[in-house]
């Protein structure tokens, strides 16, 4: 279990490095762990292609509810930090998905992102209509009444996987950093709650994994994240990287 403190990817900023230490800490206290192992034990991986050199740790594990618990930070030469988050349930649960994803420089995250994602309607009794979070999660997370922020994003065409809580801003000064951090420690924290509270649910595996499919099928449309992987270890091993690692489907 790799700790932060044995974190091999220097990260320029302080909440990336922050809130990969609260995630893996909340996963401790919450979750049953034990370890995922990545194909071609791409725990961690360097690529220059094009000038700056891109930096990637993985630190994967599993859970009961969870078949796959993912963490990455990267770090693209002195320009670019990143926190990627995804966490997959198990088929057999009835769970969201709950994602996370940080971009910055130096001095400022221009992107952050959280959301619990939907992946069945069923759980909302709303039928074969589209997917939407449960009447628990979505009380659950209306009650937790967090401050919002000044700087709102538009999510891009393929964020149609995205909640009504889904939360995607640029972060403006410290104080507003401190806010995103406690904003992805309540998503996470009641999630883990729910998790642990949810029973499986085999018969709803196919329409889950249905759901698992659309989010993954989505977010594997984000050039952005495809850009970076590109220019440092090209298309090829950018293609593998999206569908094996950051977003695989269970077989
Ligand atoms: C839960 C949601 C979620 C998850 C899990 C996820 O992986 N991405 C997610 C969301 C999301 N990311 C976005 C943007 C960017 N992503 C990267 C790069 C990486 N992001 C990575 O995770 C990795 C692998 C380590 C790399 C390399 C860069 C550079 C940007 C531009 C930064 C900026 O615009 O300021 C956008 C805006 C897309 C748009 O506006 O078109 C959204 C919505």
């Amino acid at each position: 279990m790799t700790s932060s403190a044995q974190s091999s990817i220097r990260q320029q900023h302080p909440l990336i490095q922050q809130l990969a230490d609260r995630i893996e800490s909340l996963w401790q206290s919450y979750l049953e762990l034990s370890p995922y192992y990545l194909p071609d034990n791409l725990g961690y991986v360097e690529g220059r292609l094009e000038g700056e050199r891109l930096t990637i740790e993985n630190r994967c594990y599993q859970a009961p509810q969870f078949r796959k618990l993912h963490l990455e930070l990267a770090r693209l030469g002195d320009s670019l930090d990143i926190l990627h988050c995804v966490m997959f349930p198990r088929v057999e649960y009835a769970l969201p998905m709950f994602g996370c994803d940080l971009v910055g420089s130096q001095h400022q995250i221009s992107a952050a992102i959280v959301d619990l994602s939907p992946t069945s309607s069923a759980a909302s009794g709303s039928g074969a209509g589209a997917p939407r979070l449960s009447a628990a999660y979505r009380e659950a997370l209306t009650d937790l009444n967090l401050p919002m922020f000044s700087q709102a994003r538009s999510l891009p065409a393929w964020g149609k996987i995205f909640s009504e809580f889904c939360c995607f801003v640029r972060l403006t000064d410290r104080a507003e950093e401190k806010q995103f951090l406690a904003r992805v420690e309540s998503y996470l924290r009641l999630h883990c709650q729910q998790a642990r509270a949810t029973p499986a649910t085999p018969e709803q595996a196919s329409a889950l994994l249905a759901g698992q499919r659309r989010y993954c099928t989505q977010q594997r449309q984000n050039d952005k994240t495809r850009r970076v992987l590109e220019k440092a270890f090209g298309a090829a091993w950018a293609e593998r990287y999206m569908t094996t690692v950051l977003f695989d489907l269970p077989e």
